[in-house]
């Protein structure tokens, strides 16, 4: 063995190598100060981080890595004026965001900008999520943007204060998991019901403080935006965030795109990205293997994501565990999902409200009626979004099949104060969260992919042709 130098436990996961390239130091107390890229607020949580940093007198220590949108609390009505909330007093609320986030020079997307939407929606779409980047943000869902190969996680108001002050963040190394999805899904399966599928099998905690890797034929072969929206919900299984290597889809999807590098720095970033992937023989705390063909259509029957089933299932047997949870849904035991009649149909939010799923959507919308007494509304996640979608004429899909059409925001997808469904209504949502009252007093709320929300729309009752 002379001359052979044999590492044992050199090789890296892709998490490590990107929280060792951000590692500024480890401190005492098993936390590690981690440099922060980007920094990306909103106006419900955002704000508070904004504005205590403008009291305090404190600075933004790269302003121009800071992001700002409006989309929780902006109203979704189509001819909305720059200070029109959807809950009481949020015109004022969104002025004060305003007012602190020009006070502190960082990048401001405002209500009327046309760059606004949801902000896991828009950081993506404007580049601003990029490989290897670190990126946080006061919201639970940022977990989404690891889809692009970034390191990126939610945080609370302080830290984000801490950050934009900072750029830098403690934080204890979360433990690893990777989730290796194999095979192709099968036709009509989309990125929405392996993820319910995942939080199904593993729990509302599967994940708990872990950074979760999804890899596998199923997550190559996935779009952009079918990863995001995979990503989007590892949060609902309690994971740190979740990430994907950059591959060849990732980099034309940044290609281009406003806030990516150009020219010299391109090549350079492309040449980095290359190395971001997990190495072989890389161990993790938790490594799943998931068969790609056992993943059906899948709907949720109860009040977290865990609580799903294929939708040609039934409403599961009582335990003690889902005895609130049909209460509250006002279920009984052994009633087919299909026979689930429905008073309202939403898509939307940042887990399926891109052009993507706006076309699936389409497509099934296209010349027929949403069945009577059904509210149907969608409301897309960007301004870009509905552009792009106007420009295909889905606008006019939509809306001939008798669904509202909003402007880009959180609108319907939780609960602000404000219009909403009424309550006690059963709601087939494209949304992440069906936790009692998330979309409302009452509301009733069902998750699934937005062709299973557009088919039972047509159909009046969760079902998955009209
Ligand atoms: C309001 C915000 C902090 C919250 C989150 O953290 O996710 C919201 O976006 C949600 O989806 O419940
Ligand atoms: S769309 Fe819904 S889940 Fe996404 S950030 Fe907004 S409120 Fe949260």
């Amino acid at each position: 063995m002379d001359g052979c130098l044999i590492y044992y436990g050199m090789e890296e996961t892709l998490f490590d190598k990107l929280w060792n390239q951000h590692l500024v130091q480890s401190l005492d107390g098993g936390e590690d100060l981690i440099a922060i890229d980007r920094v990306f607020l909103h106006e419900r949580t955002g704000s508070v981080a904004l504005m205590s940093l403008v009291d305090s007198g404190r600075k933004a220590v790269r302003p121009e890595h800071v992001f700002c949108t409006m989309d929780h609390i902006v109203s979704n009505k189509s001819d909305r004026d720059k200070d029109d909330a959807r809950t009481p007093d949020g015109d004022v609320f969104i002025s004060a965001t305003r007012r602190a986030a020009k006070k502190a020079g960082v990048n401001l997307i405002d209500v009327l900008d046309a760059n606004q939407g949801i902000v896991h929606v828009i950081s993506p779409e404007l580049g601003i999520a990029q490989p290897g980047l670190t990126l946080v943000c006061p919201d639970s869902h940022t977990c989404s943007q690891g889809a692009l190969g970034a390191l990126a996680w939610g945080i609370g108001s302080t830290d984000a204060e801490h950050a934009i002050a900072t750029g830098c963040l403690r934080i204890k190394k979360p433990r690893q998991m990777r989730i290796n999805v194999d095979g192709a899904l099968g036709s009509g399966v989309s990125a929405k019901d392996l993820v319910l599928h995942i939080i199904q099998t593993l729990g509302v905690d599967g994940a708990k403080r872990c950074a979760v890797e999804f890899s596998g034929d199923a997550i190559s072969a996935m779009s952009i935006e079918e990863r995001l929206t995979l990503c989007n919900m590892a949060v609902e299984f309690a994971a740190f965030t979740a990430i994907i290597a950059p591959d060849e889809t990732t980099i034309d999807y940044v290609k281009g795109k406003k806030f990516a590098p150009s020219g010299q720095a391109w090549n350079d970033a492309k040449a980095y990205w290359a190395s971001l992937v997990t190495d072989n023989g890389a161990e993790f705390d938790f490594d799943y293997t998931i068969k790609a063909a056992d993943v059906v259509p899948t709907v949720t029957w109860g009040t977290n994501p865990s609580q799903a089933v294929a939708i040609t299932g039934e409403v599961p047997s009582l335990d003690a565990s889902s005895e609130r949870a049909l209460e509250y849904m006002n279920l009984r035991p052994g009633t087919a999902i299909t026979d689930l009649k429905i008073d309202g149909a939403f898509i939307g939010s940042c887990t399926n409200a891109r052009l993507s799923d706006l076309r699936i959507a389409a497509k099934i919308l296209e010349g027929q009626k949403v069945a009577s007494g059904v509210t149907a509304i969608c409301v897309p996640g960007s301004m870009a979004v509905r552009r792009a979608a106007e420009a295909e004429g889905l606008d006019k899909i939509f809306k001939a099949a008798g669904f509202e059409w909003g402007a880009a925001g959180c609108a319907f997808c939780f609960y602000a104060g404000g219009e909403t469904f009424s309550p006690g209504s059963r709601v087939i949502s494209s949304t992440n969260r069906n936790f009692e009252g998330r979309q409302g007093p009452g509301v009733r709320t069902h998750l699934a992919s937005p062709a299973i929300v557009a088919a039972s729309a047509l159909a009046g009752r969760i079902s998955l042709t009209s």
